[in-house]
This record gives structure tokens, C-alpha cells and sequence, in this order.
């Protein structure tokens, strides 16, 4: 007998089911639904207010939704990473410190994590004198220090600077490749990660529109948020040509010079 083999469906991570936060009678969130599955990219944007934050608190455990549920899956460790976290600066504390302040954490961990992120060479350092760029990657640093399978960063370049920006996300994009995680993200620089996001989410307190980086830049819902300039930016990142094609699809002149294909 022939036994055929069946892919089972992957199981996601989380499940936020239904979930609805409001605030003194304020709606913040409504009626959300979404998984997120292991190895996954996931990035949320929306505008100012839009609920972004507060749905990653949810899905943290840091708020308990006013209705609605959140399932986790059973081997699911979570590494966060703030938007920003507030030092005592009158209470200096070195890096080394502020990372074994982490319960079970070993010196390996520690060290493993800190070159993973570059950042080695500051663990005498003291935290309060970081600069943006150098905070997030110990942030970052510390999230992965009990090696999740989901991290969770809430605007992780917030502080730094454009070029500091596009390494940090190839930083996490190293992270995620070496520790196999899922990432859920919120970002406002979606042409900078969109390459590599399988998922966006625009969420203006409800799930505005979902789907690829290609299909929610299109979505005029999104234009209507962030303007057709953003989208048409976005385009660029995604599928510049400076050729043309012929009509078999071979390349055959590049766009400032013309062939006898494309002559008129
Ligand atoms: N603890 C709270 N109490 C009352 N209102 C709150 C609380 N937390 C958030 N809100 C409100 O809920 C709404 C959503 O806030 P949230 O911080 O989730 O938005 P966001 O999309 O993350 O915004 P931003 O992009 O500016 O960081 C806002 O109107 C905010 O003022």
C-alpha cells in the first residue's frame, strides 16, 4: 500500500482572536485577528494613534484586551524590544550589568548575543552614554538573550540616524537567520524592510488592509495614510527597471539608449 505524505498545516505562534481595547471609552483596537507563524516576517505600520503599540502590548501580556483572546503556542519564547527604555542617570550601569540583570543568563549567553549585534567591544561601557544607534543593538542584544522564537520590536531605529538605520535592520536580519525566529515588527520605513517582509499590516485601529509590501503599498487605503508619494517610492524599491524587454522577455537596451525593437 502507498502511503502518500500530507503536509500539515504549520500551527502559528500566537493567535490574536477577535481582540477589541478600549480606553475610557476610546476604541484603541477593534476587532483584530492575526497569526503569526514561526520563521515569519511581520511588519505593522499605520499613523500616529493608530492602535500599534497597544496591540503589541496584548499580544505581550502587558495589557489584558477589553474582549477577545490570544492563544500561544506551547514552546513559544518571546524576546521584546521597546521603543525606547528610561535609565536613572544619576545610577550608571554598564552594559555587562544591564544584560545579567536577566534571570539564568550566562556569561556565554551574554557574549553570544552581543556579537551577534557587533557590540562586543561595549559591554564595559556604561548604558547612559550609548549612543541610538549602540542602545538598540543592546536592546536588541537583550531580547535574544534566552533565544526566542518570536521577536517583537516596537520601532527598533527610532534615535538613529539613515545609514545606522539600514544596518540595524540587516542586524535583525542576521538575528533572524541565526536564531530561526519569527519577527513581528513596527516600522515606519517599510521601503527599507519590505524586501524582507513576507507580511504588512496597516492598522489605524482596525486591520486597515494586510498582505505583501507590494500589495498593501498599492491598497488606497494605505495611500490614503502615507500618500501616494510614499507608495510610488516604494514601487522603486521593488521593481526598478532600467531596461527594456523585447518580446520573447530577453533584456535589449537599457533606458537611455534605444534598440531597433523599441525605436518606435
Ligand atoms: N494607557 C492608556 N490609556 C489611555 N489611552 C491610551 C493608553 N494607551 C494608549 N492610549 C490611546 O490609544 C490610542 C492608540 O495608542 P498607541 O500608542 O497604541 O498608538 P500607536 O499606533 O502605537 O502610535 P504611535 O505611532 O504614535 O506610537 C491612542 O489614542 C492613545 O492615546
Amino acid at each position: 500500500m502507498k502511503i502518500k505524505s500530507i503536509q500539515l498545516p504549520k500551527q502559528p505562534l500566537v493567535a490574536l482572536n477577535n481582540i477589541n481595547v478600549t480606553f475610557f471609552q476610546k476604541v484603541a483596537l477593534q476587532n483584530i485577528n492575526l497569526r503569526i507563524y514561526p520563521n515569519s516576517v511581520m511588519t505593522i505600520v499605520g499613523p500616529n494613534g493608530g492602535g500599534k503599540s497597544t496591540l503589541l502590548k496584548v499580544l505581550l501580556k502587558l495589557l489584558t484586551p477589553t474582549s477577545g483572546d490570544v492563544v500561544y503556542s506551547k514552546n513559544l519564547r518571546i524576546g521584546y524590544v521597546p521603543q525606547k527604555i528610561h535609565l536613572d542617570p544619576s545610577l550608571p550601569i554598564t552594559v555587562e550589568k544591564f544584560l545579567s540583570l536577566k534571570k539564568g543568563i550566562t556569561k556565554n549567553d551574554m557574549q553570544q548575543a552581543l556579537e551577534l549585534l557587533s557590540v562586543s567591544h561595549l559591554i564595559k561601557n556604561s548604558m547612559q552614554k550609548l549612543s541610538g544607534g549602540e542602545m538598540q543593538r543592546v536592546l536588541i542584544a537583550r531580547a535574544i538573550l534566552n533565544k526566542p522564537n518570536l521577536l517583537v520590536l516596537d520601532e527598533p531605529t527610532q534615535g538613529v540616524d539613515i545609514n545606522g538605520q539600514v544596518e540595524l535592520y540587516q542586524l535583525i536580519k542576521q538575528t533572524r537567520e541565526k536564531l530561526n525566529c519569527a519577527i513581528l515588527m513596527v516600522s515606519h520605513d517599510l521601503h527599507i524592510v519590505m524586501a524582507d517582509t513576507n507580511e504588512v499590516l496597516c492598522v489605524n485601529h482596525h486591520i486597515c488592509c494586510a498582505g505583501t509590501p507590494e500589495a498593501v503599498s498599492n491598497d488606497p487605503k494605505f495611500i490614503h495614510f502615507f500618500g501616494d508619494q510614499f507608495a510610488k517610492n516604494i514601487a522603486v524599491y521593488t521593481h526598478h527597471h532600467n531596461h527594456q524587454h523585447n518580446i520573447h522577455g530577453d533584456v535589449c537596451c537599457q533606458d537611455d539608449q534605444t534598440c531597433a525593437e523599441h525605436k518606435n
